[in-house]
């Protein structure tokens, strides 16, 4: 054939792929489920047909590619997967690549990457950032599988990636479900990041009581220092857009109940799996949860109505709005270092030697967590010493401990004033909690002890030891 690449699943994600290749100058096949849908993409965008192959069947795409074949799979995770590969596999040859390019569960990854194992066939799990705009103009892709594939896909990935100071940002970040991993990892900070937002957003609605519009006038400001991101960018658009029916402020039309497709999900229970407990992905995940619990909240509501709570007594000056932004940034380090200590617990754990600094480096842009922070945390991981956690990193203490002060009492205030800010309060308990050397989970083991005999450590002593307690 002639295509070098191909792409099966033409929604969103998937025809955007296909079309930012070709206008890259790639010969695209395209396939579908439907196959009108195929060749639907070659004939609405008369400019780039040339270089779309839609195919009318799995035998006409597989027989259009050049060898070796390069197979994207960008359908739904799960069974769709594993369906797409029985299909196709019996049509391809020894040294052909199969790549999912999917939300996929990095379990799944690993298991279908075993599965090629012996077959000739390759496996490769590649994590996609940037929604349809950035499929279109350039994502941030996370590649895991076999390394000696990399090559075949890296012209075409490079060619297509965002850039960030004209670096691509796409790399190979480890064998099997590496890749996954990672985008599991950066949708469970992503759902952090805009949890908090949504917090700062709550606090300035609820307690400062601003207009949307004065709102999206602080997020701009804000974009142009520490907290410049994609995500903060986006904010102050929602929160200027009109809705066109009712003139009201776009986000007051907007029923408060959050979607999710598990990702958040999976990031967390990995985490807890790997033991370092991502607490602001956590809350972020909880709040969705709780946010799609509408009417059992407005009974709630009436059921405490009138609760006391103290004055939520935050200010709309510039010192007040600079205490909210310190205490974002802060927090924003915080749940950074909570996605990484995942990521550098899965590595050790999967042994799959994660190059931490370069995962920051392709998610500077392209991806939905994009922000120049991002390149901090690169340049804290470039130095070449190890970096046990970025709370650790003398890139990072001094800002967090100038910041703490402000994340504390943006928290207490919104606790008295009762304004919930999950993701806000677990960040700033995280950090105590990791800073302090003496904790209390002595007596978490003396209970464990006493009810169950699970032993416990002592300081003067090596080994397990059971302490016979008083009968309760
Ligand atoms: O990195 C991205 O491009 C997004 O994260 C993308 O993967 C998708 O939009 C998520 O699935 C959203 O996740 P929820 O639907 O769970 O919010």
């Amino acid at each position: 054939g002639t295509a070098d690449i191909g792409v099966i699943g033409m929604g969103v994600m998937g025809a955007n792929l296909a079309l930012n290749m070709a206008e890259k100058g790639f010969k695209v096949a395209v396939q579908n489920r439907t196959a009108e849908k195929a060749f639907a993409v070659r004939d609405d965008n008369p400019d780039l047909a040339g270089n779309i192959l839609p195919a009318e069947s799995l035998e006409d795409f597989v027989k259009s590619l050049k060898t070796p074949r390069v197979a994207i799979f960008m359908v739904p995770a799960g069974q769709p997967v594993d369906d797409e590969m029985k299909k196709i596999a019996p049509l391809l040859e020894t040294g052909d690549v199969m790549v999912d390019a999917g939300n996929a569960d990095f379990n799944d990854t690993v298991r279908r990457s075993k599965a090629v194992e012996g077959t000739g066939l390759k496996f490769v799990g590649m994590g996609v950032s940037g929604g349809e705009l950035g499929a279109r103009h350039g994502p941030s892709m996370m590649v895991g599988g076999a390394k000696d594939v990399y090559p075949l896909l890296e012209p075409v990935l490079k060619k297509i990636s965002a850039k960030y100071q004209d670096e691509p940002c796409v790399a190979w970040l480890g064998p099997d479900g590496a890749g996954h991993f990672v985008k599991t990892i950066h949708n469970g900070i992503e759902y952090a990041d805009m949890q908090m937002i949504a917090e700062i957003y709550g606090i300035m609605r609820d307690g400062l009581r601003l207009e949307p519009a004065k709102m999206a006038e602080v997020f701009r400001d804000w974009n142009t220092r520490d907290l410049a991101s994609y995500l903060i960018e986006i904010t102050a658009v929602n929160l200027d857009e009109k809705d066109p029916e009712t003139g009201k402020p776009m986000v007051e039309v907007i029923v408060d109940e959050a979607g999710q497709k598990g990702t958040g999900r999976w990031a967390v229970i990995e985490a807890e799996k790997l033991g370092v407990g991502a607490t602001t992905l956590e809350a972020a995940v909880a709040a969705r949860g709780l946010s799609s619990r509408r009417s059992e909240r407005a009974d709630a509501a009436k059921l405490y109505e009138g609760v006391q709570t103290g004055p939520a007594q935050f200010f709309a000056d510039e010192t007040g709005l600079g205490e909210l932004e310190s205490a974002l940034v802060t927090a924003k380090i915080i749940a950074y270092a909570q996605g990484y200590a995942a990521m550098a617990a899965a590595s050790d754990e999967y042994g799959w030697n994660l190059p931490l600094g370069t995962i920051a480096e392709i998610w500077r842009a392209g991806c939905i967590i994009r922000s120049h922070f991002l390149d901090d945390i690169a340049k804290a991981y470039d130095k070449g010493h190890t970096v046990v956690n970025i709370l650790q990193s003398p890139d990072f203490v001094g800002r967090v401990a100038k910041g703490q002060a402000a994340l504390r009492r943006v928290v207490a205030k919104a606790s008295l004033g009762g304004i919930p800010v999950p993701a806000l309060a677990a960040a700033l308990a995280y950090f105590d909690d990791y800073r302090r050397e003496r904790g209390t989970a002595n007596l978490i083991q003396a209970q464990r002890d006493l009810f169950g005999a699970h032993t416990f450590r002592r300081f003067d002593k090596d080994g397990a030891v059971h302490h016979q307690w008083p009968a309760v």
